[in-house]
């Protein structure tokens, strides 16, 4: 099965919002919280006061002075922007390919993968490190750029004043403390050149956060969803980010359509109630919009029954439980729960009418209890809550075999359970959300005989009077299914039961044959 969201391109945005962020909050404690800023814009200002009031006569070389170091400065900021740049994203793909390394550890070791690993990161590293150089490089030769600049209209400063104090037009003191201030300004005309190039970056970097959220639309349910968390915690975040009030305009702009939203408690009851109707459906993801995965597929499911969902690999069996859980949303047709376009609730608390239970649940780090009470993240679940659910998914017995019983740490993503325990927290965690729309997806196919049968006995627990959508590629585990449809070629070539789609002699029952099972 493919994964819900595409992992490189998050990675890579991770990657650049991290840099990104990262420039920004640089820039923002050295110049705001340090005052580097306001301080040599002060100094600049006092400075030149000074120094036209110790001798205008020697002010054209000041403004000289001042010309050549802001113009380097200024030349140098813009030539350096690329490799500030490049230098930000070899940064971004180290940190990607250890984090990417290490959540896939088991399989990096399976295929005895660390050295290519190694290899991969010492390249990344490499690449940082030249990339650092360059930017040194471009840094000294600014630096060096600067100071000769600065020595060369001391010298002639030296050499004009010398002559005033010769003539005797100029005392000796004033040109000393003339000299003295000529120091003072240059360091805060070169401050204050910094920060406008530091400004500069944070711009370019906040620039690039927008691009990446303006590249998807604003979706406009989700988005209600966020404003009423915002709303809730009365928190005023402004991230700062809101150059042309993007984010803002488009809220605004969706405003009546979100104000018309439905909270998910009417969802529940429409579809503890009505059919789940999946209406001339066609969908394409966004980042391979050229290929139609579904195409005008149609398909009822039926309340309170359990519909099987079979096909060859690459069908877009997975592709249909994303749709349902609103990962993502069908390019044309709609989804309708009782009638009603699942479009008009909010899509945040969407995921309370629909369960997964997957083939590989996750399950967080912390105690057995806690994982089944995440079942109901916002709410106090008492013990015997988390028992009962426990009891009702065939985990109680193994659970309390445990020495620290509920207590119990499971590890990274449950690693120090077997897959079958695993599962059944899953499903305990399941039965306690007691959402109406259950998709099991490939949820037994990991397990061995014995696992296979306590699992499936929760799960014939949790399907009892819920809509529920059972993908399988061991067609012997649907044969029970009230009804079985047959996806191929992004719609639903075949539906019926075990026996009718038999008596058809179609794909469906091809497949069958294909996994010799013996069915009657
Ligand atoms: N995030 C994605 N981006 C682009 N294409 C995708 C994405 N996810 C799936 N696809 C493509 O969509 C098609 C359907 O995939 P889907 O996972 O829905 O099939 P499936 O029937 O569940 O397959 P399997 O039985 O092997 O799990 C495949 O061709 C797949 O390559």
């Amino acid at each position: 099965m493919v994964e819900f969201f595409d992992r490189q391109k998050v990675g890579e945005l991770t990657g650049l919002l991290t840099s990104d962020l990262g420039s920004i909050k640089d820039v923002v404690s050295e110049n705001i919280s340090r005052d580097r800023g306001l301080r040599a814009l002060s100094e600049v200002v006092g400075t030149i006061c000074i120094l036209f009031s110790l001798s205008k006569e020697l002010a054209p070389i000041l403004a000289l002075l001042m010309v050549v170091i802001s113009g380097s400065v200024a030349i140098f900021k813009r030539s350096s922007v690329p490799v500030f740049i490049s230098h930000g994203m070899a940064q971004a793909s180290i940190s990607d390919c250890a984090t990417e390394t290490f959540s896939a550890i088991r399989t990096v070791r399976s295929f005895a993968g660390e050295k290519r690993q190694f290899s991969v990161f010492r390249k990344l590293v490499l690449a940082y490190q030249n990339s650092g150089i360059k930017l040194g490089m471009l840094k000294s030769a600014n630096e060096s750029l600067t100071r000769t600049v600065v020595y060369i209209s001391l010298m002639a400063l030296y050499i004009l004043g010398g002559n005033k104090v010769k003539a005797g037009e100029l005392s000796v003191g004033t040109m000393v403390s003339f000299i003295g201030y000529t120091f003072t300004l240059t360091f805060a005309v070169q401050g204050g050149v910094n920060t406008l190039g530091d400004l500069r970056r944070t711009f370019a970097a906040a620039e690039r956060i927008n691009s990446i959220l303006s590249a998807a639309e604003v979706d406009a349910s989700l988005a209600y969803g966020l404003e009423k968390e915002l709303k809730t915690n009365e928190a005023d975040v402004d991230l700062g980010l809101h150059n042309g009030d993007f984010y803002t305009n488009k809220v605004h702009i969706s405003n009546h359509y979100m104000s018309a939203l439905r909270s998910a408690n009417d969802g529940c009851s429409l579809a503890w109630s009505g059919d789940i109707c999946l209406e001339d459906i066609y969908f394409s993801y966004p980042l391979r919009s050229d290929v139609e995965v579904l195409s005008g597929l149609n398909l009822t499911i039926q309340c309170g029954k359990v519909t099987a969902l079979v096909g060859p690999s690459g069908a877009g069996k997975s592709t249909i439980v994303q749709l349902l859980a609103r990962f993502y949303e069908p390019t044309r047709g709609r989804i309708t729960v009782a009638g009603e376009d699942i479009r008009t609730f909010d899509k945040r608390e969407w995921a309370r009418v629909v369960s997964v239970v997957n083939q590989e649940p996750v399950l967080f780090s912390v105690s057995i209890g806690e994982n089944i009470a995440y079942g109901l993240p916002d709410e106090n679940v008492s013990k015997d809550d988390i028992i009962k659910a426990a009891k009702a998914a065939n985990a109680h017995e193994f659970i309390i075999s445990l020495p620290q019983g509920y207590d119990t740490l499971v590890g990274e993503r449950g690693s120090l359970l077997s897959g079958g325990q695993r599962q059944r927290i899953a499903i305990a965690r399941a039965l306690l959300k007691n959402a109406p729309i259950l998709i099991l997806d490939e949820a037994t196919s990991a397990l061995d005989a014995t696992s296979e049968r306590l699992v499936q006995e929760a799960l014939d627990h949790l399907m009892k009077g819920r809509t529920s959508l059972v993908i399988a590629h061991r067609l012997s585990t649907v044969q029970n299914a009230h009804q079985i449809a047959l996806c191929s070629g992004g719609r639903i070539a075949e539906l019926g039961n075990h026996s009718e789609l038999l008596a058809k002699k179609g794909q469906y029952a091809s497949l069958v044959a294909t996994q010799r099972l013996a069915f009657e």
